[in-house]
Protein backbone atom coordinates (compact mmCIF):
# COMPACT_ATOMS: atom_id res chain seq x y z
CA UNK A 1 0.00 0.00 0.00
CA UNK A 2 1.32 3.34 -0.77
CA UNK A 3 2.37 5.66 1.92
CA UNK A 4 1.80 9.25 2.54
CA UNK A 5 4.37 11.95 3.65
CA UNK A 6 3.84 11.39 7.20
CA UNK A 7 3.83 7.50 7.13
CA UNK A 8 7.52 7.52 5.48
CA UNK A 9 8.71 10.07 7.94
CA UNK A 10 7.35 7.37 10.43
CA UNK A 11 8.86 4.32 8.36
CA UNK A 12 12.15 6.41 8.39
CA UNK A 13 12.33 6.59 12.40
CA UNK A 14 10.99 2.74 12.55
CA UNK A 15 14.01 1.50 9.90
CA UNK A 16 16.54 3.61 11.88
CA UNK A 17 15.64 2.69 15.49
CA UNK A 18 16.06 -1.49 14.26
CA UNK A 19 18.80 -0.63 12.56
CA UNK A 20 20.37 0.99 15.92
CA UNK A 21 19.33 -2.17 18.42
CA UNK A 22 21.70 -4.30 15.59
CA UNK A 23 24.26 -1.42 16.49
CA UNK A 24 23.90 -1.55 19.91
CA UNK A 25 23.85 -5.33 20.10
CA UNK A 26 27.11 -5.96 18.26
CA UNK A 27 29.50 -5.36 21.00
CA UNK A 28 27.80 -7.88 23.51
CA UNK A 29 27.88 -10.96 20.31
CA UNK A 30 30.73 -12.81 21.63
CA UNK A 31 31.42 -16.90 22.51
CA UNK A 32 29.80 -17.16 25.93
CA UNK A 33 26.55 -15.09 25.92
CA UNK A 34 23.12 -16.89 25.44
CA UNK A 35 20.67 -15.77 22.79
CA UNK A 36 17.84 -14.84 26.50
CA UNK A 37 20.63 -12.98 26.85
CA UNK A 38 20.86 -11.09 23.85
CA UNK A 39 17.45 -11.04 23.74
CA UNK A 40 16.79 -8.99 27.19
CA UNK A 41 19.01 -6.49 26.47
CA UNK A 42 17.62 -6.06 22.49
CA UNK A 43 13.97 -5.72 24.56
CA UNK A 44 15.03 -3.08 26.87
CA UNK A 45 16.49 -0.84 24.15
CA UNK A 46 13.76 -1.17 22.06
CA UNK A 47 12.05 -0.31 25.61
CA UNK A 48 13.68 2.63 26.09
CA UNK A 49 13.77 4.14 22.76
CA UNK A 50 9.34 4.31 23.13
CA UNK A 51 9.28 1.23 20.73
CA UNK A 52 7.56 -2.09 20.84
CA UNK A 53 9.11 -5.46 19.97
CA UNK A 54 6.74 -6.66 16.96
CA UNK A 55 7.88 -10.45 17.56
CA UNK A 56 6.44 -11.07 21.07
CA UNK A 57 3.73 -12.88 21.21
CA UNK A 58 3.12 -12.29 17.15
CA UNK A 59 1.22 -15.38 16.40
CA UNK A 60 2.29 -16.42 19.87
CA UNK A 61 6.10 -16.19 19.73
CA UNK A 62 7.59 -16.11 23.37
CA UNK A 63 10.46 -13.82 22.69
CA UNK A 64 11.16 -10.07 21.08
CA UNK A 65 14.08 -11.51 18.38
CA UNK A 66 14.69 -14.11 16.44
CA UNK A 67 18.20 -16.06 16.99
CA UNK A 68 18.55 -18.27 14.21
CA UNK A 69 22.43 -19.97 14.13
CA UNK A 70 23.97 -21.78 11.66
CA UNK A 71 21.43 -24.49 10.38
CA UNK A 72 18.46 -22.81 11.68
CA UNK A 73 17.07 -20.57 8.23
CA UNK A 74 14.84 -18.55 10.65
CA UNK A 75 12.47 -18.41 13.50
CA UNK A 76 14.80 -19.18 15.85
CA UNK A 77 13.81 -18.85 19.60
CA UNK A 78 16.28 -17.05 22.34
CA UNK A 79 17.52 -19.81 24.61
CA UNK A 80 20.14 -20.59 27.02
CA UNK A 81 22.08 -21.80 24.49
CA UNK A 82 25.55 -19.73 25.29
CA UNK A 83 27.20 -18.91 21.26
CA UNK A 84 30.00 -21.03 20.35
CA UNK A 85 33.44 -20.59 18.62
CA UNK A 86 32.51 -20.64 14.93
CA UNK A 87 28.83 -20.06 15.14
CA UNK A 88 27.24 -17.91 12.38
CA UNK A 89 24.38 -16.01 13.99
CA UNK A 90 21.11 -14.27 12.55
CA UNK A 91 19.72 -11.57 14.73
CA UNK A 92 15.89 -10.25 13.32
CA UNK A 93 14.61 -7.08 14.75
CA UNK A 94 11.27 -5.95 14.22
CA UNK A 95 10.34 -2.60 16.00
CA UNK A 96 7.07 -0.66 16.41
CA UNK A 97 7.65 3.04 16.46
CA UNK A 98 4.86 5.60 16.80
CA UNK A 99 2.73 2.81 15.36
CA UNK A 100 5.06 1.71 12.15
CA UNK A 101 7.23 -0.75 11.70
CA UNK A 102 10.73 -1.28 10.80
CA UNK A 103 12.49 -4.92 9.99
CA UNK A 104 16.04 -5.91 9.63
CA UNK A 105 18.43 -9.01 10.62
CA UNK A 106 21.88 -9.51 10.20
CA UNK A 107 24.89 -12.38 10.09
CA UNK A 108 27.51 -12.10 13.44
CA UNK A 109 30.13 -14.43 13.03
CA UNK A 110 31.44 -15.89 16.41
CA UNK A 111 35.13 -16.33 16.66
CA UNK A 112 36.86 -17.87 14.17
CA UNK A 113 34.25 -18.86 11.32
CA UNK A 114 35.45 -21.24 8.66
CA UNK A 115 35.96 -19.90 5.24
CA UNK A 116 32.83 -21.88 3.92
CA UNK A 117 30.88 -19.82 6.37
CA UNK A 118 31.90 -16.64 5.85
CA UNK A 119 31.65 -16.95 2.03
CA UNK A 120 28.03 -17.97 2.33
CA UNK A 121 27.06 -15.16 4.53
CA UNK A 122 28.70 -12.70 2.50
CA UNK A 123 27.24 -14.26 -0.55
CA UNK A 124 24.03 -14.01 1.14
CA UNK A 125 24.33 -10.31 2.10
CA UNK A 126 25.84 -9.51 -1.48
CA UNK A 127 22.79 -11.31 -2.98
CA UNK A 128 20.24 -8.36 -0.77
CA UNK A 129 22.71 -6.04 -2.35
CA UNK A 130 22.35 -6.80 -5.92
CA UNK A 131 18.67 -6.95 -5.48
CA UNK A 132 18.10 -3.92 -3.50
CA UNK A 133 20.52 -1.59 -6.63
CA UNK A 134 17.66 -2.61 -8.90
CA UNK A 135 14.34 -1.35 -6.88
CA UNK A 136 12.77 1.24 -8.51
CA UNK A 137 9.66 2.21 -9.78
CA UNK A 138 7.89 0.79 -12.74
CA UNK A 139 10.20 -2.54 -11.56
CA UNK A 140 7.98 -5.51 -11.76
CA UNK A 141 8.28 -7.30 -8.46
CA UNK A 142 9.36 -10.61 -10.04
CA UNK A 143 12.42 -9.25 -10.89
CA UNK A 144 13.99 -9.40 -7.24
CA UNK A 145 14.09 -12.67 -6.63
CA UNK A 146 15.12 -13.34 -10.53
CA UNK A 147 18.09 -11.33 -9.36
CA UNK A 148 18.65 -12.57 -6.56
CA UNK A 149 18.53 -16.51 -8.00
CA UNK A 150 21.24 -15.25 -11.24
CA UNK A 151 23.58 -13.60 -8.60
CA UNK A 152 23.50 -17.10 -6.27
CA UNK A 153 23.77 -19.81 -9.42
CA UNK A 154 26.27 -17.29 -10.48
CA UNK A 155 28.39 -17.94 -7.30
CA UNK A 156 28.34 -21.75 -7.55
CA UNK A 157 31.77 -23.61 -7.27
CA UNK A 158 32.79 -27.12 -7.58
CA UNK A 159 32.42 -27.41 -3.82
CA UNK A 160 29.50 -24.95 -3.07
CA UNK A 161 26.11 -24.71 -4.92
CA UNK A 162 24.11 -22.52 -2.68
CA UNK A 163 20.11 -22.58 -2.61
CA UNK A 164 17.49 -20.50 -2.14
CA UNK A 165 14.73 -20.64 0.43
CA UNK A 166 11.29 -21.11 -0.96
CA UNK A 167 9.18 -21.30 2.15
CA UNK A 168 9.37 -17.86 2.88
CA UNK A 169 9.54 -14.80 1.84
CA UNK A 170 10.04 -10.74 2.14
CA UNK A 171 6.55 -8.50 2.79
CA UNK A 172 4.85 -5.37 2.40
CA UNK A 173 5.60 -2.92 5.74
CA UNK A 174 4.13 -0.25 7.51
CA UNK A 175 1.17 -0.03 10.21
CA UNK A 176 1.26 -3.73 9.55
CA UNK A 177 4.08 -6.37 10.07
CA UNK A 178 3.30 -8.00 7.47
CA UNK A 179 1.43 -6.42 4.21
CA UNK A 180 0.48 -6.98 0.68
CA UNK A 181 2.59 -7.62 -1.76
CA UNK A 182 4.75 -11.32 -0.86
CA UNK A 183 8.37 -10.38 -2.19
CA UNK A 184 9.94 -13.96 -3.41
CA UNK A 185 13.54 -14.37 -3.13
CA UNK A 186 13.73 -17.15 -6.25
CA UNK A 187 13.14 -16.46 -9.89
CA UNK A 188 9.72 -15.47 -10.49
CA UNK A 189 6.94 -13.83 -12.35
CA UNK A 190 4.90 -11.38 -10.23
CA UNK A 191 3.82 -8.53 -12.54
CA UNK A 192 3.16 -6.11 -9.57
CA UNK A 193 4.74 -3.05 -10.89
CA UNK A 194 6.33 -0.78 -7.90
CA UNK A 195 5.12 2.60 -6.96
CA UNK A 196 7.03 5.72 -5.44
CA UNK A 197 5.82 5.41 -1.46
CA UNK A 198 6.04 1.16 -1.58
CA UNK A 199 7.42 -0.42 1.39
CA UNK A 200 8.69 -3.79 1.76
CA UNK A 201 11.37 -6.15 3.19
CA UNK A 202 13.97 -7.84 0.98
CA UNK A 203 15.15 -10.93 2.91
CA UNK A 204 16.55 -13.54 1.03
CA UNK A 205 17.53 -16.46 3.16
CA UNK A 206 20.46 -18.72 1.22
CA UNK A 207 21.71 -22.36 2.12
CA UNK A 208 24.89 -24.13 1.43
CA UNK A 209 23.23 -27.22 0.52
CA UNK A 210 19.36 -28.29 -0.58
CA UNK A 211 16.40 -25.37 -0.59
CA UNK A 212 14.28 -27.25 1.42
CA UNK A 213 13.04 -25.99 4.93
CA UNK A 214 12.13 -28.04 8.09
CA UNK A 215 9.59 -26.72 11.08
CA UNK A 216 10.64 -27.79 14.59
CA UNK A 217 7.67 -30.24 15.46
CA UNK A 218 8.22 -29.24 19.14
CA UNK A 219 8.50 -25.26 19.53
CA UNK A 220 6.59 -25.16 16.27
CA UNK A 221 8.47 -22.08 15.70
CA UNK A 222 12.49 -22.70 13.96
CA UNK A 223 12.98 -23.73 10.80
CA UNK A 224 16.11 -25.65 9.86
CA UNK A 225 17.37 -26.99 7.07
CA UNK A 226 16.33 -30.52 5.85
CA UNK A 227 20.23 -31.47 5.40
CA UNK A 228 21.97 -29.91 8.41
CA UNK A 229 23.86 -27.70 6.53
CA UNK A 230 24.44 -23.94 7.32
CA UNK A 231 22.22 -20.82 5.89
CA UNK A 232 22.60 -16.98 6.17
CA UNK A 233 19.97 -14.26 5.97
CA UNK A 234 20.10 -10.53 5.72
CA UNK A 235 16.93 -7.95 6.00
CA UNK A 236 16.18 -4.66 4.68
CA UNK A 237 13.34 -2.51 4.71
CA UNK A 238 13.10 -0.58 2.25
CA UNK A 239 11.53 2.72 0.77
CA UNK A 240 10.09 3.12 -3.42
CA UNK A 241 10.78 6.56 -3.89
CA UNK A 242 10.38 8.46 -7.19
CA UNK A 243 14.21 8.13 -8.85
CA UNK A 244 14.75 4.66 -7.21
CA UNK A 245 15.17 3.24 -3.76
CA UNK A 246 15.82 4.31 0.09
CA UNK A 247 17.14 1.79 2.61
CA UNK A 248 15.37 2.60 5.66
CA UNK A 249 17.14 0.11 7.86
CA UNK A 250 20.96 1.31 6.51
CA UNK A 251 23.89 0.46 9.47
CA UNK A 252 26.79 2.92 9.44
CA UNK A 253 29.07 -0.13 9.25
CA UNK A 254 27.96 -0.92 5.52
CA UNK A 255 29.39 -0.26 2.84
CA UNK A 256 25.92 0.50 0.87
CA UNK A 257 24.07 3.82 -0.09
CA UNK A 258 21.03 4.23 1.52
CA UNK A 259 19.64 6.40 -1.27
CA UNK A 260 19.98 4.81 -4.98
CA UNK A 261 18.59 7.23 -8.01
CA UNK A 262 18.42 6.05 -11.45
C1 LIG B 1 9.06 -14.02 15.12
C2 LIG B 1 8.21 -13.16 14.29
C3 LIG B 1 7.54 -13.99 13.30
C4 LIG B 1 6.48 -14.86 13.64
C5 LIG B 1 5.91 -15.46 12.53
S1 LIG B 1 6.76 -14.93 11.13
C6 LIG B 1 7.85 -13.94 11.98
C7 LIG B 1 8.86 -13.17 11.30
C8 LIG B 1 10.17 -13.11 11.75
C9 LIG B 1 11.10 -12.32 11.07
C10 LIG B 1 10.72 -11.58 9.95
O1 LIG B 1 11.58 -10.77 9.24
C11 LIG B 1 9.45 -11.65 9.51
O2 LIG B 1 9.12 -10.92 8.44
C12 LIG B 1 8.50 -12.46 10.18
MN1 LIG C 1 12.91 -9.61 10.10
MN1 LIG D 1 10.60 -9.59 7.64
Amino acid sequence: VIKTAEEIEKMRAAGKLAADVLEMIAPYVKVGVTTNELNDICAKYTEEQGAISAPLNYHGFPKSICTSINEVICHGIPSDRALKDGDILNIDITVIKDGYHGDTSKMFLIGDVSAKDKRLCRVAQESLYEAIKKVRPGMKLGEIGTIIEKYIKGKKTGLEKYSIVTDYCGHGIGAGFHEEPQVMHYKNNDKTVLRPGMCFTIEPMINAGRHTSVLDKDDNWTVTTSDGKNSAQWEHTLLVTDKGVEVLTLRTEEDFPRIINH
